[in-house]
């Protein structure tokens, strides 16, 4: 069945581990990564019309709705026409893969319209594949080979971004070495603390680059861990960190800490599959 109007939920991509594992002759790097998604995110919705985007929510501001919007270029590279609103709830540029992830909604979206999806969606950026599973995934290349795993535990998480905007093509150009091993062998995680001891003998090879980059992110770090994180990283290029708990109280008031920084904090939780509404 199609629909006329749709609304499609873009979850923040969080790369609970990643390591580089080489550089191609593009300047592209090898990526080998573990990908889960967070009950929370941006969402689009869309219903039939010309091509156009509206952009609203607490990030709007910092987004224009141009052409280069990646919810526009999806749309163009699926050849649909829709007109699009994109509530913006993530920060932009902050390694949970906002702009991957509203193009990965506006293909989604696109599809419950009767559209095909396009050949490639990589060519829009290199988490739109994972994004477009939306679901636990080793994620490998220089994005567009996903292997689904299976659920992770639900887990409480809170994600913080101190405000400082790393572009990724600076971070990926800051590495000192591109040539890391893989990740080891992915396991069923049967609850917080197997996924936490696994992801201790991982890194996230973006994050001492980044770190020089904008050292603000070692206090987002320090303050995570200060609130009770079992577990805590940068997810991607950053700045946005992650911060894994056993009880979501103890996340809900860690993130009330975080915010009293003057940082953008929310509680929420390692997301289950993306379910069709
Ligand atoms: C680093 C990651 C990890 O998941 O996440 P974010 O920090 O963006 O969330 C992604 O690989 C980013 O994906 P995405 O944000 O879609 O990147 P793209 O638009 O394709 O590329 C932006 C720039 O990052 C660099 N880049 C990106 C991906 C990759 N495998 N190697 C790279 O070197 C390139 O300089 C490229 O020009
Ligand atoms: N819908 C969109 N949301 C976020 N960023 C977008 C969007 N469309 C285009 N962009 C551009 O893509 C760049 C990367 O943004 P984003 O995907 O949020 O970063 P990251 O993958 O690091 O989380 C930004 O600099 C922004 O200008």
């Amino acid at each position: 069945m199609t629909h006329d109007a749709v609304v499609e939920p873009a979850p923040a991509k969080l790369n609970l581990a990643l390591h580089v594992t080489g550089r191609r002759g593009d300047g592209y790097h090898l990526l080998d990564s573990l990908v889960a998604f967070a009950a929370t995110g941006d969402e689009v919705q869309l219903s039939l019309g010309p091509l156009s985007l509206q952009v609203t929510g607490p990030f709007a501001p910092g987004l224009a709705a141009d052409e280069d919007n990646l919810c526009l270029r999806a749309a163009r590279l699926a050849a649909a026409e829709a007109a699009i609103v994109l509530d913006k709830r993530l920060p932009v540029a902050s390694g949970i893969g906002g702009g991957s992830a509203d193009a990965a909604a506006v293909l989604r979206g696109l599809a419950r319209m009767g559209h095909a999806l396009p050949d490639m969606p990589e060519r829009l950026g290199a988490d739109v594949p994972v994004c477009l599973l939306s679901a636990p995934a080793r994620m490998r290349g220089v994005g567009a080979i996903v292997t689904p795993l299976p659920a992770l535990p639900p887990v409480p998480v809170v994600l913080a971004n101190p405000g400082v905007a790393v572009a990724t093509p600076k971070v990926f150009g800051a590495l000192e070495r591109t040539d890391n091993p893989p990740l080891p062998d992915i396991p069923r995680f049967a609850d917080l603390a197997a996924l936490i001891g696994w992801l201790r003998g991982t890194r996230n090879d973006l994050e001492p680059p980044a770190l020089r980059l904008a050292p603000v992110i070692a206090r987002v770090l320090a303050a995570l861990t200060a609130q009770g994180a079992g577990f805590a990283r940068m997810s991607g290029s950053g700045a946005t960190c992650f911060g894994l708990f056993a009880a979501a109280a103890q996340a809900d008031k860690a993130a009330k800490a975080l915010k009293q920084h003057g940082w953008w904090a929310v509680a929420t939780e390692l997301a289950p599959p993306l379910r069709p509404r």
